[in-house]
């Protein structure tokens, strides 16, 4: 692909926008996932999607718990590969995930539609459109600005008050919202990435709107192995730990069905809390960020 493009992709990304050939036509992928399902693709080239009714009970030892709040067994996770037939030799750890299922109402979740779609977006790689509510960052030179930074979103505020109520966030102090708008119809879509761990701390929670999708979890070292982990409509997803640090996540293009928004919230790394080298950047941060007097930052 060579001269300007129509959309927000750089490099080797790609979005139904700007691609010449389209090879994302494989169609959705989602109808395999439901509410009480682990969903573990063996061999991730053969689409060999296996319900975990399928396995042995013995297989079915998971080392991730979903919070008891959160309701039935949905969300998470993982099992020990080594007991399973079809890949002996593999023993995977996969642990760190948190799903609260109807974190809002469908009221709620309008109103944040509403009050998102009052903001301007601005066009992100791969066919995302997104909204920061953050600090400027260049990760590559470890630089942070607040300059243009005036806090989270009013609408977010809510949503803040309900995490600290939950055991596994009363701690939680968010300092970015980033909004990422995907849509079927631009191929929207995330490579596998980790998230940068040098400016943000451990916890990755992201409130799923409008539409159910899938978090595709992949390690390079062991590739013919996906752990996918269900993103329910109005659900929270906490991803910390192996998850968040040693597995890379991804949104296939597949797993994207007509429109959905996910609200991600990122706390600060310990370099940048009370005793790290950065602490004092980071109380500034955190003051502003809770204002939730912010616009969005234009990138
Ligand atoms: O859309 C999502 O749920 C994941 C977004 C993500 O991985 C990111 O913004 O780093
Ligand atoms: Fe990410």
């Amino acid at each position: 692909m060579s001269g300007p493009r129509v959309c927000g992709c750089k490099g080797i990304r790609s979005c139904r926008l700007c691609m010449a050939t389209n090879a994302q036509e494989a169609g959705p992928r989602l109808g395999g996932v439901s509410r009480d399902v682990l969903s573990c693709i063996h061999n991730a080239s053969s689409e060999d999607e296996l319900p975990v009714e399928s396995f042995p009970e013995e297989s079915q030892q998971l080392n991730t718990s979903v919070h008891p709040e959160a309701g039935p067994r949905l969300g998470w996770v993982s099992r020990d590969v080594s007991s399973c037939s079809h890949n002996a030799s593999h023993k995977i750890d996969f642990e760190g995930i948190v799903i609260i299922e109807d974190f809002v109402s469908e009221a709620e979740e309008a109103d944040l539609d509403r009050a998102i779609a009052g903001t301007h977006f601005v066009n992100s790689q791969s066919g995302r459109r997104k909204q920061d509510f953050g600090p400027k960052v260049n990760f590559k030179k470890q630089k942070v600005r607040t300059a243009n930074f005036t806090g989270l979103p009013s609408y977010s505020q809510f949503l803040y008050q309900r995490m600290k109520a939950h055991p596994h966030l009363s701690d939680f102090e968010p300092v970015e919202l980033c909004n990422l708008e995907y849509c079927q119809s631009r191929g929207a879509h995330i490579d596998p990435h980790l998230d940068d761990d040098w400016l943000w701390g451990e916890r990755l929670v992201t409130l799923n709107l409008l539409s159910d999708s899938v978090l595709t979890f992949t390690l390079d070292s062991v590739p013919d192995i996906e752990v996918r982990v269900p993103l329910l409509r109005r659900s929270l997803i906490v991803v910390a730990a192996a998850a968040r640090y040693s597995w890379k996540h991804s949104i296939l293009p597949g797993d994207v069905v007509g429109r959905r928004i996910a609200m991600t919230f990122r706390e600060l790394s310990k370099e940048f809390r009370s005793g790290g080298s950065r602490g004092q950047q980071g109380v500034e941060l955190l003051k502003l960020a809770l204002t939730f007097s912010g616009s969005a930052v234009s990138s």
